[in-house]
């Protein structure tokens, strides 16, 4: 049988900004803050493994296509590793390191019991059918099996993957063990026993932090208009909360460009529009076609990044109109592009904090399935929503303390309290 290897490099990342090394330039600021010592500083720099897999498909041609999939654990200090999994063809290891230490940091600011990991295949599940993606997620399972678990790691939707994946991971992964596990996996069909709220979590959390900063700001939500870039999974339910609450959606992005209505954007349309043109915003007739580029820089009080990493870099920074940016993207912001935006006062809530309500509720999801119970929305949305205003609070207040920006505000308590456990853990 023919074996084709054209899935298996990874994707070089010579022309694009190393979410790593920004991550790491904003994790050695908050260390100098805190006056990390050497020991913990090393511990906390590096993941605790990387996993590098080849997976062998099958693909509907009968020829056998080899893919390469990552999975990084960077912490277990506070609990065993949560975060999602990435179908995507940028997918690259510094990559999913840079992601799996914001998992760590994530879990830390929303003070949930878990460490941080992250995991990722170089695919195009866009050009791939749903048999598929069956296989290579199948694949993908068997490789990590001794890796996952539900009280080691514990996976998740991320970009590319959703509901469909991660229950052909949960069904892999059962009969490895014999045994019937949901809660190895979060983001699950409700049928087998996702929680209520989760497929919406991510862009409830981002409406939830921006009205608590939009009220620091003192910002009438009602008067207020926004971009959101990005209308998968985060962006798309963050538009249609945000418009909820009365904010003037003026423009929209997906891969095939961005879409700008001056009289605000009807997001129930958008959204119904994209569901039945493949996932796609192309040809909406609800808003004016336009540069891609050009709505990151546009006219409004409120930017929502949503879908990838380093989208504002010192290159664009400068010509940001927005007064807020929340990120409901991971490391949607170079760190070249940090000192601009503070000087521009512009306040920004950081992906750790932003986008933390995905996970809050995938941890509900983890609670009810080992109680055997679940949970009604309003309890769900209640509580995550408590989860996250109190996180916002205290990065709020670290932020004012160290005259930082909510950045490494976030960063400080998150590295403040991994150091505070594993010197506990560690018996001094
Ligand atoms: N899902 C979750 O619960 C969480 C996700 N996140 C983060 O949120 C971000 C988005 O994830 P999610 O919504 O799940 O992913 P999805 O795959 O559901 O959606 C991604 C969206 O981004 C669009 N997109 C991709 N590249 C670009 C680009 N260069 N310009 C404009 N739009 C682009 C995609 O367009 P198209 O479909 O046309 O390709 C799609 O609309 C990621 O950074 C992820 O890590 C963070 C926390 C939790
Ligand atoms: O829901 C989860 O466990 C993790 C989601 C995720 O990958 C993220 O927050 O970046």
């Amino acid at each position: 049988m023919a074996v084709s290897t054209v899935y298996k490099e990874p994707a070089p990342l010579v022309d694009r900004e190393n979410p790593l090394e920004s991550m790491m330039s904003r994790f050695n600021v908050a260390a100098e803050i805190l006056g990390l010592d050497d020991e913990t500083y090393n511990v906390l720099k590096a993941p605790d493994k990387q996993i590098i897999v080849n997976i062998p498909v099958t693909m509907d041609n009968g020829q056998r296509r080899v893919f390469e999939g990552y999975r990084v654990v960077h912490n277990t200090i506070l609990g065993p590793s949560k975060g999602g999994i990435r179908y995507d063809m940028h997918v690259h290891l510094d990559e999913v390191k840079a992601l799996a230490a914001w998992m760590t940091w994530k879990c830390a600011v929303v003070d949930i019991p878990y460490g941080g990991a992250k995991g990722g295949i170089i695919c195009d599940p866009t050009t791939m059918s749903p048999g598929e993606i069956e296989r290579l997620t199948r694949g993908y399972t068997l490789a990590m099996k001794d890796v996952f678990g539900p009280d080691r790691d514990i996976p998740a939707p991320d970009m590319g993957t959703g509901p469909r994946e991660m229950a052909w991971l949960m069904d892999e992964f059962s009969k490895t063990t014999g045994m019937t596990s949901p809660a190895v996996v979060t983001g699950k069909p409700l049928v087998l026993g996702g929680s209520l709220g989760r497929v919406e979590a991510t862009g409830r959390g981002v409406m939830v932090s921006a009205i608590a900063a939009m009220k620091k700001l003192g910002m009438d939500p009602k008067q207020s208009s926004v971009a959101v870039q990005g209308f998968g999974n985060v962006g798309s339910w963050a538009a249609k909360l945000l418009s909820e609450k009365g904010l003037k959606v003026k423009g929209v992005s997906d891969i095939s460009g961005a879409y700008w209505n001056e009289n605000g954007i009807n997001i129930d349309e958008a959204i119904a529009y994209k569901n039945a043109h493949n996932g796609r915003l192309d040809g909406f007739t609800g808003a004016v076609k336009m540069d891609a580029d050009e709505l990151l820089i546009s006219p409004v009080d409120v930017l929502v990044p949503a879908a990838v990493e380093d989208v504002i870099t010192e290159h664009n920074a400068n010509d940001i109109k927005a007064k807020l940016i929340v990120e409901g993207a991971n490391g949607p912001t170079a760190a070249s592009a940090d000192p601009i935006i503070r000087d521009k006062k512009i306040m920004v809530v950081p992906d750790i904090l932003a986008n933390s309500g995905g996970v809050t509720v995938s941890y509900f999801e983890w609670v009810q399935n080992r109680l055997g119970y679940k949970w009604s929305e309003n309890m769900v949305i209640e509580r995550a929503e408590r989860i996250m205003t109190d996180a916002f609070e205290k990065v709020y207040a670290t932020a004012e303390k160290y005259n930082v920006t909510m950045r490494i505000a976030a960063y400080v308590v998150a590295i403040d309290k991994v150091a505070q456990t594993y010197k506990y853990r560690g018996g001094f």
